[in-house]
Formats: C-alpha cells, structure tokens, sequence
C-alpha cells in the first residue's frame, strides 16, 4: 500500500485512500485539501473532505505508475531559495559562488536564522571556539527544523576550537591601548580580573624558545612589542609599535623578520575538539572544519576516525592558517575534503602583504586537486559595525570570486554584528555581479586543465564532465544534470565552472548536503536505481514536475553508476536533452 501524497494526485493516479487528508498531511505536503478534487477512483470522482474513510485499493494499471512516481515522492527537492532565484533570474542568473555565514549571539534565534537563509546561506557554521553545547546544540536544532519544515537546505559546520597557543588577553572586556615605549609582563600565570600592563598567555609553555630581542606581534601588527628579559616563564617586553589590545588577541612571535616556528606538544585535536567531534556526529553536522592543521596527519586522522562510525558520512575541511600548513599545503588539500582560507590567524602568522597571493595560490591548488575552497575572515569586517561596506571590501570580494573560490564566508559580521542579513546580501550581489563579468570575458575558457586522474576509470569520468562542461557551454544548453552517488562526477564538473548551473541528483543525504559547498552544484535528492535510464527519466520528471525547467529547454546530463551498484561494470554518459 502506498500513502497518498501530492505527487500522486497532480499525476492524475486513480486509487482510494484510507484517510486521504491525513495520509496528505503526513507526506508532508502543506497544501490545501479541503474541497478540493483531489483523487478519484475508476468509476467515481470524490471530494475529499475530513473523515472520509475508505480503504486503500490500487489497481494493477494505478501499480505500476505508482511504482514509477514512488522514485518522485521520496525526492525531497531543489532549496527553496535556489528555486525562487532560478524563478526570478533564470538558470544563468543563479548565483555559483556559495555563502557561508558564522552564527552567534547575533543570529541565533529561528527567525534570525530564516532570514539568513532567505537571503541565500548555503552552510552555516559554528565555532567551538565560542559559547556552550547546549547553545550549539540548540542553532543545529534551529537549522534542522528550517530544513525540514521550510524547504532550505542549510548545511551545518563545526569549526574546532584547536591549540591556539598564541592567544593573549589583558583581562579587560574592550580593547587597550598600548602606548610606544611601555612596558608589559607577558605571563602564563593564571588569575581572575586585570591587572595593569599585563597580559596572559592561554598556553603555559608559550615561551619556551622565545629570546631576549624576538618581537612579539598582536594581531598581525595591531600593536608590537620586543622581549626585553626573560623572567623564568614570563616575558617581559616593551612597546615597539603602539596601538591597540583586543580581548582574546592572537599573538605571534618573530625573529630576523620570520615567525619562530616551535614544536609544541599540543596536538592539532585536544581533548575539546575530540569531545565536540562526537557532539558534531552525534548532532548529525555536515563538515568539520579542522582549526590549525599544520600536516595531513590529523585530517587522516579524524577521517580515520569517521570512517569507523556508523553515521553518514561527515565531510572534513582543513584550515589554512599557520606557517607550517602553507609548507605542507598540497598534502593537506589531498587528504582533506576541502579547504578553508583562515586569513584571520594566517595574518598573524605571515606578513600581511602576502595574504593576496597566498589565497590565490591555495584556491588554484584546490582546483587543481579538486578540492572546494572556502574564504574566510574579515571580507567584510566593517560591517560588523556599519550598514555598509567600504570599496575595498567589495573589491575583495569581488576578487575571491573571480578566483572562482567556491564559498565565501561571513565571521563577525554575522555571528555578532547589527548587519549580517545586510552582509549576506552584500555577498550575493558582489558574486552574482562578477559571475555575471567572468562569463562575459569567457573566463572559464582560461582556467587551466590539470589532469587528476591517474587510474583509466577516473581519467575516464574527469574527461567526460571536462567534455561536457566544454559541451555544456559551446551549445549553450540552460542547465546539466548528473546523477552522482558520491559526488565525484558533480565535483568534476563543478571544476570546470560551467556556465550553466549543475543539479546534482543523488540519492545519498550526506552526499546532498556536502554538495552545497561546491560551486554552481545545486543538489537534488532522488531515488537512484541501476536503471541508468529510468534514473534520467525520473530526474527529469521531477525538475519539471516543479516547474525548474519547462518544454524547450536543453539539458545535459551526465550519468555516473559505480561499479557496486551496476550488474556488471562502470559506465558513465552525457545525453543531450530536449525538454517536450
Ligand atoms: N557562538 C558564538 N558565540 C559568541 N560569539 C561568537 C560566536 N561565534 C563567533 N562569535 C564572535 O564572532 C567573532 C568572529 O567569529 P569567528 O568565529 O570567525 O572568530 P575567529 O576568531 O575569526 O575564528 P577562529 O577562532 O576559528 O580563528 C568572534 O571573535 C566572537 O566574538
Ligand atoms: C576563520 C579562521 O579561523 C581565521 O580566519 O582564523
Ligand atoms: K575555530
Ligand atoms: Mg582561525
């Protein structure tokens, strides 16, 4: 027997339900029932109104169809939002570039939270940094429900809190000056409150290797100071550069203009991180994003980790903010599933001067190894404060995106800022708008080609979608779809920044969900069968069922079924499609 639900009714199937207006509001479909004619049976048309009971008779015919659309009835679809903007901007206009927004104090509650997803959040991502479980638990819950009950598809991300061992704080709850010539104690003794010109250290052995001459500097250069003596495990330094002490700034040391690199025994994942890990799993999180990543090993690691875990699959994303992790950076992109570019701390760690081409070069590596890049921290910092941003920050915005980074992502601006709705928006328009000038200059045809595979079955997969995303754009078509089990083929072509967008259809949440970050992937779930053909019949069926595309329109569509599902061997497609 199966439940009724809209899809049935608007296919026109014959059969009798039950209870059809509770049936209908347990598929979840909000949709007036009342006096409406919604269903019928061969001989009679009824309207269905409360408490009509029958019992459920679907003849052999009404069987098979049901069959059939049973694949469309367990599709829960596009995201509402990316629906409307196709709608309203057509398959072109969709925005490629996804948006990433920090949730805090500022956005926690749910209709804080809508509104960030109306206006276009595709992840959102909570720091361990800050605040307690119950507050995390209580934002993925919010998140869930909007998913649920709203039609987004918000994915979630936990950030770990990581050893920060270079964080210092003054004990005040504003910021400080620090005037040229003064002096202050740096000290990892632990004590409650302030005390004049002196700052603690949140790791015990933050000194050790540290002289007498080495220069202290906050925050990427907010203020600097030079170690005058050493007194046991305290510092005592004197203001070389004057300026200001925020609460929990991060603090670096240097010496003959270099970071002092030290091999300190904190681990990548302290006790925290493993415990809020768990919480993460548990709370059924999308990615986790690994704070200070300086080797491949901890992503091995905690992949490791996951792999043993019954749950879906749970994405893992390498931070690149510390001097070691731009040494290590091609063997932390290859074991990781994506790349986030931390400018905040990596600003401390390297001159500021070369952020630019750092991020350049990390967002090149990630294509190149085809690995979604996120990036992070301060795109838009004046916001935090004001309702709008300066010039500057829209240049660089503008420029991530011409980058073709996958996501941008929102910080304080979101998390603790009068502005993130604003912000978001800012976002959105700034990467529609230079989108819309890459595809203008064909700037996708100047993106270099790197092979990735190595085995014949992966080059084979890479070459189809590089030649249908060359296909895709020559002919003009107005979208592609793949079918993808795991997300590779979507990922490939996502690679080549087609010019349509990419609907992924997949039968696997976790697959859906980690979709999102990828540039111009819009997700779609869907019952995938070995029928490679009936797969397209239904992916097609259902985007045109909601109205994504209409007769006339061509689509391309890759196909992917791996070995374990077909009968016999791997195959992969490209079909070009005339919607009638
Ligand atoms: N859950 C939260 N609760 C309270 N405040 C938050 C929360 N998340 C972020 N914030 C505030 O927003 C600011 C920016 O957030 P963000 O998480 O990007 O900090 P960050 O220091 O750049 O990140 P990280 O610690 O990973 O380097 C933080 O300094 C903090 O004040
Ligand atoms: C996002 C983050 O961790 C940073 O910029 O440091
Ligand atoms: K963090
Ligand atoms: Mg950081």
């Amino acid at each position: 027997m199966a439940e009724v639900n809209a899809m049935m009714i608007r296919a026109g199937c014959n059969f009798v339900a039950k209870n059809p207006v509770l049936d209908l509001k347990r598929s979840g479909f909000g949709m007036p029932v009342f006096g409406r004619t919604v269903w019928c049976n061969r001989r009679t048309t009824g309207r269905v109104g409360n408490g009509v009971k029958a019992v459920m008779q679907v003849d052999l015919e009404d069987a098979e169809r049901l069959r059939r659309l049973e694949g469309l009835e367990a599709t829960l679809g596009l995201d509402i939002v990316a629906e409307r903007e196709l709608k309203e901007k057509g398959f072109l206009g969709m925005r490629k570039t996804k948006l990433v927004c920090t949730i805090g104090p500022a956005c926690s509650a749910i209709e804080d939270l809508e509104k960030l997803a109306l206006e276009g959040m595709n992840i959102a991502r909570l720091n361990m940094c800050h605040n307690s479980r119950e507050w995390h638990c209580d934002v993925i819950r919010k998140i869930k429900k909007l998913n649920e009950g709203k039609g987004f598809c918000i994915s979630v991300m936990i950030d770990t809190e990581g050893s920060q061992i270079h964080v210092v704080d003054h004990g005040a709850p504003s910021s400080i000056k620090v005037e040229d010539g003064s002096i202050w104690l740096f000290t990892a003794e632990k004590f409650e409150g302030s005390r004049p010109f002196t700052v603690q250290a949140s790791y015990e052995g933050f000194s050790e290797g540290i002289q007498v001459g080495d220069s202290i500097v906050i925050d990427g250069g907010m203020a600097t100071f030079e170690v005058i003596e050493k007194i046991g495990n305290d510092l005592s330094c004197r203001c070389t550069d004057p300026g200001l002490f925020l609460p929990r700034a991060k603090c670096s040391f240097w010496r003959d203009g270099r970071v002092v690199v030290r091999n300190h025994e904190s681990p990548t994942l302290s006790r925290k991180d493993w415990s809020d890990i768990e919480f993460g799993i548990a709370e059924g999180v999308d990615f986790i994003a690994l704070s200070f990543v300086n080797s491949a090993d901890p992503v091995k690691h905690l992949k490791n980790f996951l792999s043993t875990k019954p749950a879906k699959s749970v994405r893992v994303l390498a931070k690149i903010e510390s001097l070691e992790s731009l040494q290590n950076l091609e063997e932390i992109i290859e074991a990781s599933e994506g790349i986030m570019v931390a400018r905040g701390d990596l600003g401390v760690e390297i001159p500021l001067e070369q952020i630019p081409a750092v991020q350049e070069e990390i967002t090149s590596v990630c294509r190149e190894l085809n690995k979604p890049v996120i990036i992070a921290s301060q795109l838009l910092e004046s916001m935090v404060e004001y309702p709008t941003p300066t010039r500057a920050e829209v240049a660089d915005v503008s420029e991530a995106v011409r980058q073709y980074a996958d996501a941008l992502m929102l910080s304080g601006e979101s998390a603790i800022g009068s502005y993130g709705q604003k912000a978001l928006s800012v976002l959105q328009m700034a990467s529609c708008r230079m989108e819309l000038w890459s595809r203008e200059e064909n700037r996708e045809n100047f993106l270099p080609h790197y092979q990735l595979g190595v085995s014949l079955h992966d080059r084979i997969a890479e070459e189809i979608c590089n030649s249908a995303a060359e296909l895709a754009n020559r002919l003009s078509v107005d979208a592609i779809f793949v079918l993808t089990t795991q997300g590779h083929m979507a990922s490939l072509l996502s690679r080549n920044r087609p010019r349509p967008p990419i609907f992924a259809l997949t039968d696997d949440d976790s697959t859906r969900m980690a979709l999102n970050l990828q540039w111009g992937v819009f997700p779609l779930r869907i019952e995938l069968s070995e029928d490679i053909e009936a797969n397209i019949w239904r992916g097609i069926e259902l985007v045109k069922s909601k109205g994504l595309v209409k007769q006339g329109d061509s689509v391309l569509v890759v196909s992917e079924i791996s070995p374990a599902r077909a009968a016999s061997m791997a195959s992969q497609s490209i079909q070009l499609k005339t919607i009638v």
